[in-house]
């Protein structure tokens, strides 16, 4: 199936504006981020439904209407006391912006597949996460849940366990925190639990493990809103710093340990942690913890240190890329689980507008410098409201480019693994807050960082593969609202033609005619480069579906994202005691025209569906 015929013409979809002249986001004004970067760079984005306006927010102790800021760290506290000044307002038209931004994902296909699916939900209210939390939750701002909340959260807090695929910055954090800290609320025993004390290791229950120390931190401090005075203890530890002060946070005993994988070995090792309580085990960019990088480790945390079995603890893992080869590794820390994918594994959001050009790499530097004078001579400078990432492939080259950005009167600041963490913890405050509103990154800073205002993302060097190239622009976009993302492609980049080409069609993006025919001539010319999934065609793709075993997890049920999707999910439900109930999938699509895809439940299936082809993935060029 063609993906034109995904969609039906009732389904609307954005068309890409022509655009004469390059005009970045940076350039529009402060007040309006997100409107003034749809007038100038997407006008025809203003009138989707995407599309919401943006007023200043006055709103007393409020960010960026995501959710509160909290930047004073320096206190211990200070959390309780930036928490305290937040109430649970009736904010009308703060929670309309915010719902609206939300909007964009609605029209996401979602597919789910596994056994005794529980059915997605349409609020927070009709999951039982406890008052605290549900507090927590409006004073985040969290109007209603997101698609992959909508469907993670009742598999995760059924007690499932999970792999759930979803794009980047649409909320994917939340979808595990919120069961997790239910789930240790809810727990008698927590209290009795959670160890600590000089001599006797901390004893969590849930433990989230993230690849970078920033992302953990980050983590952590998301937890740490959403836990805000239920009386959850929630710990960070990662490396870089020293050991004792977050040995000595453990002594108070912990529930949820936010952890990198080396300083986690490190405590068990010494016998600060144990890791025998574990009911609830998170694995954030999941693809990335079970890569050749990470793996051994990931394995000894989860096998070969005292954490019960899958089956006995609950396993999710979360990501926005899920390479075939890593899901068949993932499935080793996985019992019965459930496969869920909001919109094609390893898509990337359309409201990112991608750029490509090419340029080679000896006109790369000055290239960037037009770049960003242009930026500048139209009119806005760098602040805080329009902040620039820049990604290099090499610690060396941040080092140089940083220099060099601001030899030439662009302020700017690195951050790469060979700092230490003090540095690369400063680079990130500096950014976040305007103070430098260039950084240059390698991957180091791709994944999961959620930092506000990230207007433009530059591939300034390609990355290997075409997921980490979905994982660095996904720093811009993020919760529903626009970003820009411009590409350097060289010569060197060849290999990468043809995905991105892919990538960039499906996610309904202008793809330059050069591209097309080097995606042409690279693939016809080479048996054997990075191989991605069909990306013509959409399909969550869940790889238990091609093998021998997969019988149990055949069939699929096809239904629509928005309120039909209810209402088939009902008259399925009245119609077939079934549903949802054994041996199933279910997919559910924006799609009102497809084809139903064998084994499929004929009652839910019946107007709504995609068939999907699914190939092969070959993980290849991890960091
Ligand atoms: N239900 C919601 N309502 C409002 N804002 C939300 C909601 N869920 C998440 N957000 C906000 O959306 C932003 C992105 O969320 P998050 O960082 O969890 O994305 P993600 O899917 O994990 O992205 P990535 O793949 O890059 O890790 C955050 O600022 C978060 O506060």
């Amino acid at each position: 199936m063609t993906r034109t015929g995904m969609f039906s013409e009732s389904t609307w979809k954005p068309t890409r504006p022509t655009r004469p002249r390059y005009l970045p986001p940076h350039l529009r004004s402060p007040q309006n981020d997100n409107a003034a970067f749809l007038d100038n760079v997407a006008p025809e984005l203003t009138r989707s439904r995407f599309y919401s306006p943006q007023p200043a927010r006055t709103t007393r102790g409020r960010g960026r209407g995501r959710g509160p800021r909290f930047t004073a760290r320096r206190n211990p506290n200070w959390e309780d006391e930036k928490f305290d000044e937040l109430e649970v307002v009736d904010d009308t038209l703060e929670e309309a912006n915010v719902a609206n931004n939300l909007e964009a994902y609605e029209d996401i296909p979602v597919q789910a597949s596994g056994d005794d699916i529980p059915p997605p939900v349409k609020t927070f209210d009709e999951i039982n996460l406890g008052d605290g939390l549900k507090q927590n939750i409006r004073r985040c701002n969290y109007i209603k849940p997101t698609p992959i909340q909508r469907h993670a959260i009742p598999i995760a807090v059924a007690g499932r366990d999970l792999m759930a695929c979803a794009q980047t910055g649409s909320g994917k954090t939340a979808a595990f925190c919120f069961p997790i800290i239910s789930g240790v609320l809810k727990d008698p025993l927590a209290v009795t639990r959670r160890g600590g004390g000089v001599s006797t290791a901390a004893c969590p229950l849930a433990l989230i493990l993230a690849p970078t120390r920033e992302l953990s931190c980050q983590i952590y401090e998301e937890s740490k809103k959403f836990a805000y005075k239920t009386g959850a203890q929630i710990a960070v530890a990662y490396g870089g710093t020293p050991i004792y002060q977050q040995l000595r946070r453990l002594e108070k005993g912990v529930d949820i340990l936010v952890a990198t994988p080396g300083r986690l070995v490190d405590m068990v090792e010494r016998a600060r942690v144990s890791l025998g309580m574990i009911k609830y085990l998170a694995l954030d960019e999941a693809d990335r913890m079970l890569d050749m990088g990470f793996e051994p480790q990931i394995r000894k945390i989860v096998e070969q240190m005292d954490m019960p079995p899958p089956g006995t603890r609950q396993t999710m893992l979360f990501s926005a890329t899920f390479p075939d080869e890593i899901q068949r590794l993932a499935s080793d820390f996985l019992s019965d689980y459930v496969f869920l994918a909001v919109g094609r594994v390893g898509s990337s959001t359309d409201l990112i507008v991608q750029r490509v050009e090419l340029v080679q790499e000896m006109d790369k530097r000055n290239h960037l410098l037009d770049l960003l004078r242009s930026q500048r001579s139209n009119g806005t400078p760098h602040s805080k409201h329009f902040l620039t990432l820049v990604f290099v492939e090499t610690k060396k080259r941040a080092d140089e480019l940083e220099r060099w950005l601001s030899r030439n009167g662009f302020p700017a600041i690195a951050m790469h693994g060979d700092k230490v963490q003090m540095e690369r913890e400063q680079a990130l405050r500096s950014f976040k807050c305007g103070a430098t509103p260039i950084l240059v990154a390698t991957d180091v800073a791709s994944r999961g960082l959620d930092i506000p205002h990230v207007a433009h993302v530059i591939n300034f060097d390609m990355p290997k593969n075409i997921d980490d190239y979905v994982h660095r622009i996904g720093r811009t976009g993020r919760a529903g609202k626009c970003g820009l993302a411009t590409a350097f492609f060289s010569d060197r980049n060849m290999s990468l033609a043809k995905s991105l080409a892919e990538l960039m069609k499906e996610s309904n993006q202008e793809v330059p005619t050069w591209l097309s025919q080097h995606a042409e001539n690279y693939s016809a010319g080479s048996a054997g480069g990075w191989v991605r999934h069909d990306a013509v065609d959409f399909g969550g793709y869940d790889y238990r579906k091609g093998t021998a075993s997969s019988s149990t997890h055949n069939n699929t049920y096809d239904v629509p994202a928005t309120d039909g999707y209810y209402a088939a999910a009902a008259a399925a439900s009245v119609n077939d005691p079934t549903f949802l109930s054994s041996g199933d999938c279910y997919a559910e699509s924006s799609n009102d025209d497809y084809l139903v895809a064998d084994g499929m439940n004929p009652y839910a299936a019946a107007p709504y569906g995609y068939m999907y082809g699914y190939g092969s993935v070959i993980a290849s060029g991890w960091d």
